[in-house]
């Protein structure tokens, strides 16, 4: 096949109702559509652009899709190709296709041109071949530098790993627009299994709820492949509905297949996280001098099962003592809260980097801000010889102190508001995110007003009508 025709253009019949759970991401991908829609009336009325879209996200969560629904809102052709493609068959013709490309995209404006996988020439591993790489990224960022605002093409590349991509690449006027796309949270997950369990027979018992609680981790790939997989089964057994347990099943199946077995947590781990954060966010409350607490999440990211964010108020460029005893505390929150609740022989290794953070936080203050007072003011480079084997051992009494006392703090802390606690950790297993001041309202029994809950879709409402008809 000659080079020159690789690229066609597609109609998409893809609309942004079927991507859901990733609102953000469509509320700023909305103008490209007006702008596609007509260019110059856009350009003209001072809109200005980006030139290059970089959507960023995990495998699964919707980022082709996304770029398929803006080509079919506009309805515009919609040229895709992905990163890999352009190298794979003849090393060296890269560069020629990326001209095509742009050639043919002109001609049919206004268009989208989406790169998928666009590490593959713009990043900087895997590359069998690295100078025709390069003369496939100079190539791409000649013509994208070569747009001028209203010739109508908008280029939409997707990546995992953003932070891999070579800089030229993200420089303005190239891919100087980058929106993310998450995986979906819990409210997401559900609008997805409802998208995708439209068609499908769902027996009164399937609490979509119930799923969607039960899969953090899971891409809205994997969701779609979830009620897929149990609508198969569900036919292959001669059932007529689908059920919880085939649900039950198909994610065995699903997590099974993938690497997602540790992504995807367990109720025990959900719990034991919703704790342990809990600790970390009531003892930041408590506690004068800590930072506000910015949100509290149990949704895993990378290698964490969930996190407190705290804002540090201003700009802090020094902290004082209190605060950084604050500091301590709030990181021993997590442990702290894991052994009141289940036992000592329970504690998992979930605190580790708050172990390490706080450790690290407590030597530098007995051993750079001359904050202790056996060890004085004086500066103690461990890194070298200079400090003698009995300095050594008063630096690590005195940081071992620190933490212990801090640790006894945040264990008091826990004890006398255990309720609280209690209180946060059920709220985070329900909604998984918290901001700060939904963690207050909370506690002060206000409860959560006006927060988009997870709310029962239509095919709830029907199980639910069903089930008070009976
Ligand atoms: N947010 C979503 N809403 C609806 N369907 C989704 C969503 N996310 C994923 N899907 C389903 O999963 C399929 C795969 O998603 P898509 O190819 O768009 O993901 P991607 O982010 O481009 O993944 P990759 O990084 O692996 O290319 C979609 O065709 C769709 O069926
Ligand atoms: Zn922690």
């Amino acid at each position: 096949m000659p080079a020159n025709t690789i690229h066609m253009a597609e109609s998409s019949d893809k609309r942004f109702t079927d991507v859901v759970g990733v609102d953000e991401a469509k509320a700023e991908l909305e103008e490209i559509v007006l702008y596609l829609k007509d260019p110059r009336r856009f350009t003209r009325l001072g809109g200005k652009l980006p030139r290059g879209i970089l959507l960023t996200g995990p495998p699964g969560t919707g980022k082709t899709l996304l770029a398929r629904a803006i080509a079919g809102e506009a309805g515009v052709p919609f040229f895709y190709t992905s990163g890999s493609e352009f190298e794979e068959m003849f090393v060296g013709v890269g560069a020629k296709r990326v001209r095509d490309l742009f050639r043919e995209a002109k001609q049919r404006s206004p268009c989208i041109i989406f790169i998928d996988e666009i590490d593959a020439i713009g990043g900087s591993r895997t590359q069998r071949d690295q100078q025709s790489m390069k003369m496939t990224l100079n190539q791409l960022l000649v013509e994208m530098d070569g747009f001028e605002q209203n010739n109508g093409v908008i280029v939409i590349a997707a990546t995992n790993f953003p932070e891999g991509l070579d800089r030229a690449l993200v420089r303005p006027g190239r891919f100087d627009r980058r929106v993310s796309v998450p995986l979906p949270d819990i409210n997401g997950r559900l609008q997805i299994l409802e998208l995708y369990s439209s068609k499908t027979k769902l027996d009164k018992c399937v609490d979509l709820n119930v799923v969607a609680r039960g899969t953090p981790g899971m891409s809205g790939a994997d969701l779609a492949n979830l009620i897929n997989q149990a609508a198969l089964k569900a036919s292959l057994d001669g059932a007529n509905a689908v059920t919880m347990d085939t649900i039950e099943w198909a994610k065995d199946k699903i997590l099974m297949g993938a690497e997602l077995k540790n992504a995807v947590i367990s109720e025990e781990t959900a719990k034991m996280t919703a704790y342990h954060e809990g600790g970390h966010a009531l003892v930041a409350l408590k506690t004068d001098g800590a930072d506000p607490i910015h949100k509290a999440t149990i949704m895993p990211r990378g290698h964490s099962l969930g996190m407190v964010m705290q804002l540090p108020e201003g700009d802090q460029k020094s902290l004082s003592r209190k605060q950084m005893l604050a500091r301590l505390d709030v990181f021993m929150g997590g442990r702290v809260a894991e052994e009141l609740i289940f036992g000592a022989d329970n504690i998992t290794s979930g605190a580790s980097s708050d172990i390490y953070q706080a450790t690290s936080l407590a030597r530098n203050m007995v051993t750079q801000y001359g904050m202790s007072s056996k060890v004085g003011i004086m500066f103690h480079d461990l890194s070298t010889n200079a400090v003698g084997g009995q300095t050594k051992s008063k630096i690590d009494d005195e940081v071992r102190l620190l933490l212990e006392q801090s640790y006894e703090r945040a264990t008091a802390l826990l004890t006398a508001h255990r309720h609280d606690l209690e209180t946060i950790a059920a709220a985070l297993m329900e909604h998984e995110t918290l901001s700060g001041a939904e963690i207050k309202a909370i506690l002060s029994g206000k409860g959560l007003t006006n927060r988009n809950k997870p709310k029962p879709g239509v095919l709830q409402r029907a199980a639910a009508a069903r089930s008070v008809q009976q």
